[in-house]
């Protein structure tokens, strides 16, 4: 982290909403100077507002015309080509562009910004505690000073890992990126679950909450596999096991788990044709 403290120089965060929001809140509790970090949004949510309310950066609704060290792209996906453009005046040629659109390639975004050094990369929403994980592809532009600045910026909100092939951000998106849902999803089940059996709402639900956060510490900080964690829990033809014998079963959460996770890693390969 300490080359974010040590400053990454002036950084341009287009689009502060779900995702920028969090990445924001990494970036300023890291110490990120005010007058170093401004954000463009026309529409800025609450987050956002308070931030600006605070005076821990600056805003505007358009585009600055003074260039920047870094420009991170965290508009969705099907207003990257109108927002290309008019980025010009934010850029000088040694500007690294980082872009967290799904499914935007490196290729699209040069069509418009010209060859310069362009980072891909795939965060989640637990950046916002700084517990995320974001997947990147560097191009061939980006320098390992400038792959090391992505990286300082990027681990603000958890752990950051490289792929060698752009290809596989559409898997990461599909993974990770999107990966919280499910497990919100998988929260939201487990407490219907506890519902149809007779227990009240509120508490199903501080069942479900406690026992997916406290499962995910665990994954976190044991250092045996999930499946061994997963085998700590079953005792032989108890409970865990019947309810395994579900889960498990070939029509089971496995190739459910796999049907999901290709839809949206074929969705990111769809939005790359908008
Ligand atoms: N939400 C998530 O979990 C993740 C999202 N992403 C990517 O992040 C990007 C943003 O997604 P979200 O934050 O979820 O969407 P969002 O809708 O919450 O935020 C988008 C923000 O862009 C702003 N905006 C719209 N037009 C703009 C313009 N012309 N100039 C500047 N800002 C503008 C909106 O006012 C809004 O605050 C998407 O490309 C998405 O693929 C990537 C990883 C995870
Ligand atoms: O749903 C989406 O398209 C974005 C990308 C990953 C998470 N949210």
């Amino acid at each position: 982290m300490s080359a974010v403290s040590s400053g990454p120089g002036r950084l341009l965060l287009v689009g502060g909403g779900n995702m920028g929001g969090a990445m924001l809140r990494g970036w300023v509790d890291f110490g990120l100077p005010a007058d170093d970090l401004h954000v463009v949004d026309p529409q800025p949510g609450e987050a956002l507002r308070a931030l600006i309310a605070e005076g821990r950066l600056r805003h505007s609704t358009t585009v600055p015309t003074s260039p920047f060290d870094v420009v991170v792209l965290a508009v969705k996906p099907q207003v990257m080509g109108d927002i290309l453009p008019n980025l010009a005046p934010a850029l000088t040629p040694e500007t690294l562009v980082i872009s967290v659109a799904a499914g935007k390639t490196i290729a699209f975004i040069a069509a418009t910004l010209g060859e310069r050094p362009i980072v891909r990369a795939m965060p989640n929403t637990p950046a916002l505690i700084g517990r995320g994980i974001t997947g990147c592809f560097a191009n061939p532009l980006v320098t390992p000073a400038l792959r090391d600045k992505a990286e300082a910026l990027l681990s603000a909100s958890g752990a950051v890992v490289w792929v060698e092939a752009e290809a596989d951000i559409d898997a990461v998106t599909a993974v990770s990126g999107s990966g919280p849902a499910y497990v919100f999803h998988l929260t939201e089940a487990l407490a219907a679950a506890g519902e149809a059996m007779g227990l009240a709402p509120d508490l199903a639900m501080t069942l479900a909450r406690h026992t997916v956060a406290g499962a995910g510490e665990l994954m976190i900080q044991s250092p045996e596999a999930p499946a061994q964690l997963r085998r700590n829990v079953t005792s032989p033809n108890g409970t865990t096991q019947a309810a395994l014998d579900v889960l498990m079963a070939e029509d089971g959460l496995g190739p459910l788990m796999r049907h999901a996770v290709t839809a949206a890693r074929d969705r990111a390969r769809e939005l790359s044709k908008d």
